[in-house]
């Protein structure tokens, strides 16, 4: 199938074109070779079906980004994959931004680049990476918003390349949502999606999780154990919560990205391992190597590309859109048949700053849900803090005298007793919290569980 597939190569150094040329002809592709962006240009012109741009960046006369440039005008959509020296690989990032499908760092290795040409040759045509924007897309709701219309393009772009991508937003905005939405868009998406969230896993430990361990490495290593960049070989690796990873994972990570090898613990040999990257955290990484604790360099190798999701208070006018959407679905899976937000709720909702983002939104129309009657959202079924006083206002149903963020704890209490006919543990999941919670809370409000029975 692909002998049909033309190459055009450009590069000033002939023995690269040779070496090139020698390579993409033996996996029968049909080379092209020009010596410089003008001579590449002309042949562009010339001949017609051509599948792909190999180019140098770095040439005499215009250099490889140049080139990109004025051809993206009469070929907007044909794939170009950089060759980058030591030293251009911020130009070559840069180009991806603008559309360059892939680039591959000098000394390159022959097999990766034919990887990644197979790899786009069956891309094409597919669709993956194409179209508008779905509402809803696996279960992530991607919103109204300007920002959310800008990161889904961004994510649609990245998505179909082999470059690592860093994920920046505060706790709750969807980071690992998007990580797993890059994957199922990549041509990696038949291959594992391995997670790893660095943030709670112990030091020691996530050296072993990550890279996996010999028989015998140490005290409790009592068989083998393949590590997850393994585990995630072919496909995509997701680590989370990266801010929070030792010096010395730091390192350790910093070669793997480096050379894409890794050695388990206690072993000698090294192994290949090709997954790609993808990291996220919502600690500020500038903060962190400026106070020298987060290392520059592997930061720049994470940072491929960064995609920065913003807090739900920046896009307000996606929070109803949101919360509808988190309302329908509760109601779908308890079979209900419809299930309202009041107006009143949507503006409490609109004034709250969500400090734990979507997450939040999601715990808070769920239990509104839970507790709400008639099948309609009230502000008083909202869990939040700083609502309870709005409520009051918003509410010609409560008394107003009896009304105290005390009052509104012990009503809501007392509501999920009925619901759960006085069970305590019942009750205690309706309001997402502990056993322990519930008891303490119902002997300081001097409530009777057993007269909900
Ligand atoms: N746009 C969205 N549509 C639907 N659900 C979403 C959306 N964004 C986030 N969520 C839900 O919110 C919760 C938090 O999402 P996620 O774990 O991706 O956030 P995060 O930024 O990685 O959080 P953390 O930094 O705390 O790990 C999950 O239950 C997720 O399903």
């Amino acid at each position: 199938m692909t002998a049909a597939h033309k190459i055009l190569i450009v590069d000033d150094d002939p023995s690269i074109l040779e070496v090139l040329d020698a390579r993409l002809s033996a996996s029968n592709f049909k080379v092209l070779k020009a010596k410089d962006a003008a001579g590449a240009e002309q042949i562009l012109r010339e001949h017609k079906g051509i599948d792909l741009l190999v180019s140098d960046i770095k040439m005499p006369g215009k250099s490889g980004i140049e080139l990109f440039t004025d051809i993206r005008k009469f070929l907007p959509n044909l794939p170009v994959i950089f060759l980058t020296a030591y030293g251009t690989i911020p130009d070559a990032v840069d180009a991806m931004k603008l559309g360059a499908a892939d680039y591959i760092s000098k000394p390159f290795d022959g097999l990766e680049l034919i990887k990644k040409i197979n790899t786009m040759m069956a891309l094409r045509g597919t669709g993956v990476g194409a179209g508008p924007m779905p509402l809803v897309e696996s279960g992530f709701y991607w919103g109204k918003s300007a920002a959310m219309k800008h990161l889904y393009t961004m994510v649609k772009k990245v998505a179909v390349t082999q470059v690592n991508v860093l994920i920046l937003g505060e706790s709750g905005v969807g980071k690992e949502c998007i990580a797993g939405c890059i994957h199922r868009n990549s041509p990696r998406q038949t291959q594992p999606y391995m997670v790893v969230d660095c943030g709670s896993t112990p030091a020691g430990i996530l050296e072993s999780e990550l890279f996996g361990h010999l028989k015998g490495s140490f005290t409790h290593a009592v068989k083998d154990k393949i590590g997850l960049m393994q585990a995630a070989d072919s496909g995509t690796l997701f680590l989370d919560e990266i801010g929070n990873i030792s010096h010395d994972m730091q390192c350790r990570l910093l070669r793997f990205l480096e050379d894409k090898k890794i050695r388990q613990v206690g072993a000698v040999k090294e192994i290949s391992v090709d997954c790609r990257v993808i990291a996220a955290t919502n600690a500020d990484l500038s903060q962190a190597i400026e106070e020298g604790n987060f290392r520059q360099d592997l930061y720049y190798r994470l940072k491929g590309i960064t995609l920065t999701i913003p807090p739900l208070r920046e896009r307000k006018e996606d929070i109803y859109p949101l919360a509808s959407f988190f309302a329908d679905r509760y109601a779908q899976t308890q079979g209900i048949e419809r299930l309202r937000i009041s107006d009143a709720a949507i503006k409490v909702l609109e004034e709250h700053s969500w400090p734990g983002n979507i997450r939040e939104l999601k715990n808070t129309i769920e239990a509104g849900a839970v507790l709400c009657q008639n099948q309609t959202i009230e502000p008083w079924d909202l869990q939040i803090e700083t609502i309870r006083e709005n409520a009051v206002m918003t509410s010609d149903l409560l008394d107003s005298q009896a009304f105290s963020i005390e009052q509104s704890e012990k009503d809501t209490i007392i509501r999920a007793l009925k619901k759960s006919r006085g069970v305590q543990k019942d009750a205690a999941d309706l309001l997402g919290i502990s056993k322990r919670a519930i008891h303490y809370k119902v002997r300081k409000y001097d409530i009777d569980p057993t007269a909900y029975k």
